[in-house]
């Protein structure tokens, strides 16, 4: 690979998260630049690196890269982690998106105020929508798609144990995702991901939300 991976983005999971799991998982090194102040992040824009203004931004093989889930692919077919033909990709993207949609509600959590009626409903979704269809996939199957290692299996065991922060047993019900969850977490890399020190962020305190508003110069309640 030409030159080193350099991702852009806050000390903090966000939509950043998944992207380190994935680099970690394919065994990528990559360098972290944390926007800590909001003229850090004016010097991104004015210097066009942001094609929407927003970040996550990668830069890799030479491209500046932005949006969440165009990363994930680019990263996911170059590390052969994206399925062996477009139906298999396919699938890959679908189980991708319902889990970055779930994960999206878990995200938004620190910048609410009333955050009660939203875990009851992150968990009746997990329970009703999410969870069912990923317990049925894994009835036999080792891995999601193909019976090989993909993006979608990177994100669901980054997905489950962010359910099992916030509702410990959760999975309970689940004993298929429970056993996939232990399987991958015994990957070296991924249980290298998971040891403190790693790069995987803790989940976000307050300082990590006051560096969010202050980059984006948010003064009242979130968008
Ligand atoms: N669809 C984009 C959304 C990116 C996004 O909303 N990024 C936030 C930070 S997590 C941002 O840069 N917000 C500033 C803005 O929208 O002005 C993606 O998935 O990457």
């Amino acid at each position: 690979m030409s030159g080193k991976v350099i991702l852009h983005y806050f000390n903090g999971r966000g939509k950043m998260e998944s992207i380190r799991w994935l680099l970690t998982v394919a065994e990528v090194e990559f360098e972290e630049h944390y926007l800590t102040n909001r003229e850090e992040y004016l010097k991104l824009l004015n210097e066009g690196s942001l094609m929407f203004q927003q970040v996550p931004l990668v830069e890799i093989d030479g491209l500046k890269l932005v949006q969440t889930k165009a990363i994930l692919y680019y990263i996911a077919e170059k590390f052969n982690l994206h399925g062996k033909d477009i139906k298999e990709r396919v699938m890959i993207n679908m189980y991708a998106e319902g889990l970055i949609d779930h994960m999206e509600m878990i995200m938004v959590l620190p910048f609410v105020t009333d955050t009660k009626p939203k875990l009851d409903n992150i968990r009746s979704k997990a329970e009703e929508r999410y969870l069912p269809v990923f317990e049925k996939a894994l009835t036999g199957p080792v891995y999601l798609v193909g019976g090989k290692l993909s993006l979608a299996d990177v994100l669901l065991v980054e997905c489950t144990l962010m359910l099992e922060e916030k509702f410990p047993d959760i999975l309970k019900e689940f004993p298929n995702i429970k056993s996939f969850q232990g399987r991958m977490t015994l990957k070296p890399a991924i249980s290298r991901f998971l040891q403190p020190g790693s790069k995987r962020k803790p989940q976000p305190d307050e300082g990590y939300v006051k560096t969010v508003k202050e980059v984006f110069n948010i003064t009242g309640p979130f968008p």
